[in-house]
């Protein structure tokens, strides 16, 4: 029997705002960034994190440059509790930094939560319930008076408790926990109630923290619940008014946009998108996608694989190879046209000019990761990749139809490994096929270029080279030495084209050629060759161009006579 799973499903309900401002405004400047990567027991680790890891990761999140983090649950266990003493006592907190604990609105929580940051120079109280209709009903057995009740209660409790310790400047924070899925003007009911409680000031706002807790709706919707909270909740201008989405339907990132696009005025979430489940939202995504758009977050990562080093390290969970901006394939062009953009838009880029390298959203080098990685070959690899790596790690700057020549070489060897080709195997198939041939039956040995007579416009030679292992000697004339050089040699060859360039500079430079020929009735095909003489040089490329055109009959003729 055919069965339909997706009707046990509904769909999410739109939210009634006919006249929504959000989608025309842009994000111009960075929201409050708030860090949620400590609390323990919430970040899912598989192995939590030991206090000294904490420890590294609150000092690594200070350096990035966020403010406001979470620095655990006290209430949960024993070693959040101390590590919140820890910062406080051994005075770790730097004085543009706050620190959040978070606390269910239940007394004896509340109670240990507040007495874990007594002493701190600031900190705000992060407390929640769960509010949507399922916990209601599923989770409290309450009616909405009751859960109005919950947060009331909490927030009351805890001003009298901050109150006895007037040395820290105390904040609040409230979640009205699954909001996304609950209905709006019981959010707004909840919320009101809490601030009325609170009475912030514009110099004391309360943190109004609307999460996607499991994320239920497409972006959009999620804003327009954003902008609807910002447009009727009471006293807004005493409100800071918080997102933490998180990512159940892969959509956390755009959610988070939308809704500062919205109104939201900070954003919850982890380095590289840790969390629950699917995660919390990716602050790292987050603050590089506004990087791309001209806009400064405000946190570094300029080092950004210490970031991810020291986040894999204490989470245990690797960040993914695609990764926006930070995975090990991002700056990796596999594809031939891709490569060949980007190297031809590495190219054309002018420091400090708009950054304009097809395929490359933003600099590498601007979060501290290199070109070498750009370009990586493999068996889908056009002449841009390898012609790329060799001169960058190589110096050798191969002409364009040569490119195209021996980008098949590379392609065969990849589609026979399989694999994906190094440099450094792209540069001994180059050296195999071009400088040190196997079997060659050319080699060049020595040359002199007689002295030209006076008034004399051609030049002379005497070369010696080896002929299969015999050394044959060989004089000849030309209008240049090259020409000199393969009328010497007596074969039948028409000079198609050459390059040179030097490698290197001063007493070490050398030089390379590159010589396009045609012997015989053959194909045009190219040589190469590298000598301190650029003279010498343009000999060996000639031979090595012979030399492949002889390989290239020999292995011809044997399918030919067949
Ligand atoms: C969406 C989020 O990420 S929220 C953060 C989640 N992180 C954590 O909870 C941190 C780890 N938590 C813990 O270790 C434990 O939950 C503790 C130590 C805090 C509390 O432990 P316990 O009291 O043993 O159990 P538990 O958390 O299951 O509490 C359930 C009770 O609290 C009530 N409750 C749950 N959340 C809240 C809340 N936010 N406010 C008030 N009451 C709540 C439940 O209704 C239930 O009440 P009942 O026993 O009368 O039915
Ligand atoms: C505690 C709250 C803010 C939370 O983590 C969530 O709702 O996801
Ligand atoms: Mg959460």
């Amino acid at each position: 029997m055919l069965t339909n799973p997706s009707a046990k499903y509904r769909p999410f309900p739109a939210v009634p705002l006919a006249d929504r401002q959000w989608p025309n405004r842009i994000i111009d400047k960075p929201p409050v960034w708030m860090s949620t990567d400590l609390r323990d027991g919430n970040q899912a680790l598989i192995e939590p994190m030991s206090p000294e890891k904490k420890l590294r990761f609150f000092e690594k999140l200070v350096q990035i440059g966020v403010k406001e983090i979470e620095v655990g649950f006290p209430s949960a266990s024993q070693t959040d509790f101390d590590f919140v003493r820890m910062l406080v006592e051994e005075k770790r907190i730097p004085d543009d930094v706050t620190i959040i604990v978070l606390t269910q609105a239940r007394e004896e929580l509340i109670r240990r939560t507040v007495e874990s940051c007594v002493g701190a120079r600031q900190a705000i109280v992060h407390v929640y319930n769960s509010v949507a209709p399922v916990f209601r009903r599923v989770v409290f057995g309450m009616n909405q008076d009751e859960i109005v009740q919950i947060a009331v209660n909490g927030t009351k409790l805890i001003k009298e408790l901050v109150a006895q310790h007037p040395d820290t400047k105390w904040g609040l924070e409230y979640s009205p926990e699954s909001f996304s899925t609950t209905e709006l003007d019981f959010s707004k009911r909840i919320v009101d109630a809490v601030v009325d409680v609170w009475q912030p000031s514009a110099d004391n706002k309360v943190i109004v923290n609307l999460p996607s807790t499991v994320e239920a709706a497409t972006p959009n919707v999620y804003a327009d619940q954003i902008e609807w909270m910002c447009r009727n909740l009471n006293q807004r201008e005493n409100l800071v008014i918080s997102v933490h989405p998180h990512n159940d339907r892969g959509t956390a990132v755009a959610a988070a946009e939308l809704a500062v696009m919205a109104g939201a005025d900070r954003v919850e979430g982890c380095l590289f998108g840790n969390g629950e489940r699917t995660g919390n939202v990716d602050l790292v995504t987050l603050a590089l996608n506004l990087y791309t758009q001209g806009v400064h977050p405000g946190l570094d990562f300029s080092d950004i694989d210490a970031v991810r080093q020291l986040v894999e390290e204490c989470n245990q969970i690797p960040v993914h190879p695609r990764h926006p901006y930070v995975g090990d394939l991002v700056f990796t062009a596999f594809s031939g046209s891709h490569q060949d953009a980007i190297k031809k838009g590495f190219a054309k880029q002018q420091a400090d000019a708009i950054w304009e390298v097809p395929y490359l959203p933003i600099d590498p080098a601007d979060l501290g990761r290199s070109y070498d990685a750009v370009i990586r070959v493999n068996s889908q690899s056009g002449k841009g990749g390898m012609a790329y790596l060799l001169e960058q790690e190589y110096g050798l700057e191969l002409p364009r139809r040569l490119q195209i020549e021996f980008s098949r070489v590379v392609q065969k060897h990849a589609d026979a490994t399989g694999g994906e080709v190094a440099a450094a195997d792209i540069h001994a198939l180059f050296d195999r096929e071009y400088f040190n041939q196997e079997n060659a039956a050319y080699r060049y040995v020595s040359h002199r270029l007689v002295e030209n007579s006076e008034g004399e416009e051609r030049v002379q030679i005497d070369t010696t080279v080896q002929h299969n292992r015999v050394t044959e000697p060989h004089q000849g004339t030309g209008n240049g030495p090259i020409d000199a050089f393969v009328n010497a040699l007596g074969l039948d060859i028409r000079l198609m084209d050459y390059h040179e360039h030097s490698i290197g500079s001063g007493a070490d430079a050398r030089a390379a050629c590159y010589v396009e020929l045609r012997l015989a009735n053959g194909p045009t095909l190219f040589g190469a060759a590298i000598d301190s003489n650029i003279v010498t040089a343009s000999f060996k490329a000639v031979l090595s161009a012979v030399n492949r055109q002889l390989a290239l009959s020999a292995e011809q003729a044997p399918q030919q006579a067949a």
